[in-house]
């Protein structure tokens, strides 16, 4: 007969009901039940199917909430979120006013720390592990459950450096797959491997860092984590626990080909095959034409380089690494290293393209200002993910990037309108470029099916009139210009003229000029925060001209978080979508 332990946890506590077979009885119904709701729901699904042993054991031993328990990252988390209180609401994972798809503090207890950007946990545990130690709560433990991909980023072993002395009670888990999203890389990498072959090593480097380290064992083995765990509570200090695990653990698809089952779209539950392709009779996608074309552009350049921190497939730089292996650097979660070894390239003349996720570019600030502009080196940054990802929600929306790069002096700041112009731009950005430039594109589809165009040198700091008119001004940056563009289109009106900017940085005085001579009403929208960002800019360039009588209105992200939802919800809600911008346009023009 079919057991069902899991409609029966509602939180940790009921765990410690279950004897270990009945332990891994629950396991294979979490597994299911994952795999049942993801496959319809979406969502990051091998990583989750790893841990779900380690979870288990975790909230079996320690007493969660009381032990703090920090996932890194926190894709790997569905297993934790549906054994704390979530199993009823996991249908709603990633989806607009649903849970999140990350821990977060305001979601659960259980979630002792927010997350969704890598190797913060050792970290955040170590400061709750020093809070506890000084408020005198000396019993307490502190979990850090790291990724062997996590670990490498240079936050981990800032954190790993200070909890070996820092004589507080804290636990790293490292949940090693031999996996990030991609493979995993490095020579942290190798040295694991060889840690995991040769158990009788002498000293590892976990215990020359100060932690009494436990290991390798499986991490799907039940009855040994259980145990190990068990001793390692009634340690003090720092400890390390490596276990291996096997990403996609029990989908055999899924531990097949890790890197699409990572977050693999609707799929059939009982075969695990993919239900959801790349429709070829539309655009590409904004990822295949970057990649594509750097490809192209790196065939006939022999100077240009290809750097990813981290995320080969998502960025699309793997077309790179396959054609030109030796001018494509995947560096691991390291975007300040990726930022400052494409500074060092541009000091002998190379031309990298460092391709990072808007937010995860967040990293790199000072590597951006101390090592690239204040040397004013010419490199690409190429911004992928800018804009609103959707189900991701607000630790990967890449919405402060023209806001944040935009007081950088030097900069270049470049968001196309559409992929021709973003093929146009990386053209000319490695042709003729004496700065750093930041290329900013969203997350998906483009526009065109016919974007292998001849390439065009794009004038920097040059926008362009898209269509001209008589009483009011729309001023667009970015993709965003295509649904202004439709909504024109639509109201088929000769009033509105509008405006593709192409870059936030330089600003088109001349073109802005021209635009103020012209029309009393402007009407400014970005895919962007509007403090600080493309608007701003333009406010202060008017305000600088004593323009005080214009009349303008700027569209934008508003001054919070943004939580997750299709990107298709959040441009509703935030009336950036067709029917907002229409409204607004309308309204503006008649006001
Ligand atoms: C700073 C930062 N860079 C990149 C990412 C994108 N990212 C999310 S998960 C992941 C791989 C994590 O690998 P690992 O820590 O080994 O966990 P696993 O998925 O193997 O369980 C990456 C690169 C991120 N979340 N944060
Ligand atoms: C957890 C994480 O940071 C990544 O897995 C991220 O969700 C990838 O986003 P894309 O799906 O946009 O590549
Ligand atoms: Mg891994």
């Amino acid at each position: 007969m079919k057991k069902n332990y899991l409609q029966h946890i509602n939180n940790p506590d009921d765990l410690k009901n279950l004897n270990v077979d009945q332990l891994k009885d629950l396991a294979q119904e979490l597994r299911e039940f994952i795999i049942d709701v993801v496959s319809v729901k979406k969502g990051h699904l091998g990583s989750s199917l790893g841990v779900i042993e380690l979870t288990i054991a975790l909230h079996y031993v320690f007493d969660t909430p009381r032990d703090l328990l920090v996932w890194d990252v926190g894709h790997q988390a569905y297993p934790h979120k549906i054994l704390t209180g979530r199993r009823e609401l996991f249908h709603t994972n990633r989806q607009l006013n649903g849970i999140s798809g990350f821990p977060s503090r305001k979601e659960s207890k259980y979630d002792a720390f927010g997350v969704g950007h890598a190797s913060t946990s050792i970290s955040a545990a170590l400061g709750m592990a020093i809070a506890s130690r000084l408020s005198g709560d000396d019993n307490k433990q502190h979990i850090a459950v790291i990724g062997d991909a996590s670990i490498a980023g240079g936050m981990a072993f800032e954190g790993l450096n200070h909890a070996g002395v820092a004589k507080s009670n804290i636990l790293i888990v490292l949940n090693d797959n031999e996996m990030g999203i991609d493979p995993n890389v490095g020579a942290l990498k190798q040295y694991l491997t060889s840690v995991k072959s040769d158990q009788k090593m002498q000293k590892n480097i976990f215990e020359a860092l100060n932690f009494s380290y436990n290991g390798p064992i499986d991490g799907h083995d039940l009855p040994t984590l259980i145990k190990t765990l068990k001793d390692l509570k009634q340690q003090k200090g720092p400890k390390f626990l490596h276990v291996i695990t096997k990403k996609g653990k029990g989908l055999k698809q899924a531990e097949q080909n890790q890197v699409t089952y990572h977050a693999p779209g609707k799929f059939d539950k009982q075969t695990g095959d993919l239900l959801e392709f790349e429709d070829l009779s539309e655009p590409p996608k904004f990822q295949d034409v970057f990649g594509k074309t750097l490809v192209e552009l790196a065939k006939k350049n022999e100077k240009i380089i290809g750097i990813t921190a981290a995320m080969p497939t998502g960025t699309s730089i793997k077309y790179m690494l396959e054609e030109i292996p030796d001018r494509a650097f995947d560096v691991g979660i390291a975007e300040q290293h990726a930022v400052t070894m494409a500074a060092g390239l541009a000091t002998e003349g190379y031309i990298p393209f460092c391709a990072i996720y808007s937010t995860f570019l967040q990293r790199a600030y000072d590597q951006i200002i101390h090592d690239i502009a204040l040397q004013n080196l010419p490199v690409i940054f190429c911004l992928d993910r800018a804009g609103l990802v959707g189900d991701d929600g607000p630790t990967h929306h890449g919405v402060f990037d023209m806001a944040f790069l935009r007081l950088i002096p030097n900069m270049v700041i470049s968001a196309p309108m559409n992929e021709i112009e973003l093929r146009n731009i990386m053209f000319t950005a490695q042709e003729q470029l004496s700065h750093p430039i930041a290329i900013r594109y969203p997350r998906g589809k483009g526009f065109y099916k016919d974007w292998q165009k001849p390439f065009s040198i794009i004038e920097i700091g040059k926008g362009r009139m898209i269509r001209d008119g008589k009483d009011m001004a729309v001023l667009s940056i970015g993709t965003i210009g295509e649904t202004v563009c439709t909504v024109l289109d639509d109201l088929k009106s000769n009033s509105i003229a509008h405006f593709d900017m192409r870059f936030v940085k330089p600003l088109d005085k001349k073109l802005l000029n021209y635009i103020s001579g012209k029309f009393a009403k402007i009407l400014i929208i970005e895919e962007g925060v509007l403090q600080g960002g493309f608007g701003s800019a333009i406010l202060e360039y008017y305000q600088e001209q004593g323009l005080t009588q214009l009349k303008i209105k700027r569209l934008g992200i508003p001054d919070e978080f943004i939580e997750q939802g299709s990107v298709s919800e959040l441009l509703a809600l935030l009336g950036l979508d067709f029917k907002g911008i229409k409204k607004e346009i309308k309204d503006f023009l008649n006001d």
